[in-house]
């Protein structure tokens, strides 16, 4: 669905080109043509949103979204369908221009009121809802895909990163797999490894769990927190799985009807007194009454 939504003409067609010709979820801001990117500083950045609105035509999808992504945390946005989560996510890779408002990363606007927006370098990454992975390369060729296409460092540099970030998901030497052959868990892996390839100061994951059972959806979360371990990136998700929200992230904020409705941390959600976070944690951990 997000990959279909990129080909729509209102949003940024070149992006999409790039998505597909091996980048494949790795999006370098501010990149330019054969530059070396070095791959030896990860940080983590801060997000800052103000009052961001956007429409699809009458659809007020996103309503004066105001939000704070600390630096280094991992942070989840959760709420029912269709509540404008996955916009949101947009918005922060500019895949998708407000109608108004700002987001400053870091500090820096990304978009801005007065039209002065910057050209920051910073690394970031998606993993797709779909994994997005080709099904004709190895899981070590799809992994090594963005360090080949920008020849950021020497072949044998390459293999030595693939291997280095399958290890990181729990996928030592699975790199001559077919990806075909693949679980939907594993494949969700080598997305994260392949996102991981570029070494992003900010990663984030469109619902990750979507079409993953039980056991593996918590195989995921546990490879989120390790990570978290071992990379200091920004981890932004966008989930309606309130369990898995809970487990992974530092601050959680609810969305409801394109606006942020409360944020805080997991506990801080559990116990909170509104109605609607209350309402969204009981049909979501007792089932619909009736
Ligand atoms: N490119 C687009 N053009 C028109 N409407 C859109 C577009 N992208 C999203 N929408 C609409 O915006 C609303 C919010 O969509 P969004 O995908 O952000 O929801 P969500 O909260 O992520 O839920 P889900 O998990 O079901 O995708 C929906 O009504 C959707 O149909």
């Amino acid at each position: 669905m997000f990959l279909k939504s990129l080909m729509e003409p209102k949003e940024e067609g070149g992006l999409f080109q790039k998505l597909m010709h091996g980048l494949a979820g790795s999006i370098f801001h501010g990149e330019q043509a054969n530059s070396r990117i070095d791959l030896s500083d990860t940080r983590g950045v801060s997000i800052r949103i103000e009052n961001l609105n956007k429409h699809f035509g009458d659809k007020h999808v996103l309503r004066d979204v105001n939000l704070e992504i600390r630096s280094g945390e991992t942070f989840a946005i959760i709420g029912p369908s269709g509540t404008g989560k996955s916009v949101l996510l947009r918005h922060i890779v500019k895949l998708v221009r407000p109608d108004n408002g700002e987001i400053y990363i870091d500090g820096h606007p990304i978009f801005a009121a007065n039209g002065e927006e910057t050209t920051a370098n910073y690394r970031y990454s998606m993993v797709f809802q779909s994994s997005a992975l080709f099904n004709s390369l190895t899981v070590g060729e799809n992994v090594g895909l963005w360090l080949r296409e920008k020849r950021v460092c020497k072949e044998q540099r390459i293999g030595e990163i693939i291997r280095e970030k399958l290890a990181m998901v729990g996928l030592e030497g699975t790199e001559e797999l077919k990806t075909s052959e693949l679980s939907g868990g594993m494949k969700k892996r080598v997305a994260i490894a392949r996102s991981l390839a570029m070494n992003p100061d900010l990663i984030l994951y469109d619902e990750p769990t979507a079409e993953l059972d039980p056991v593996t959806t918590d195989e995921l979360a546990n490879t989120i927190i390790r990570l978290k371990e071992t990379t200091k990136n920004t981890t932004v998700i966008v989930t309606h799985d309130l369990n898995f929200a809970l487990y992974v992230a530092d601050r959680i904020a609810m969305m409801h009807g394109g606006t942020i409705v409360g944020a805080g941390t997991p506990a801080e959600i559990k116990a909170s007194e509104n109605p609607i976070i209350k309402g969204f944690i009981y049909t979501t951990t007792k089932g619909i009454k009736g």
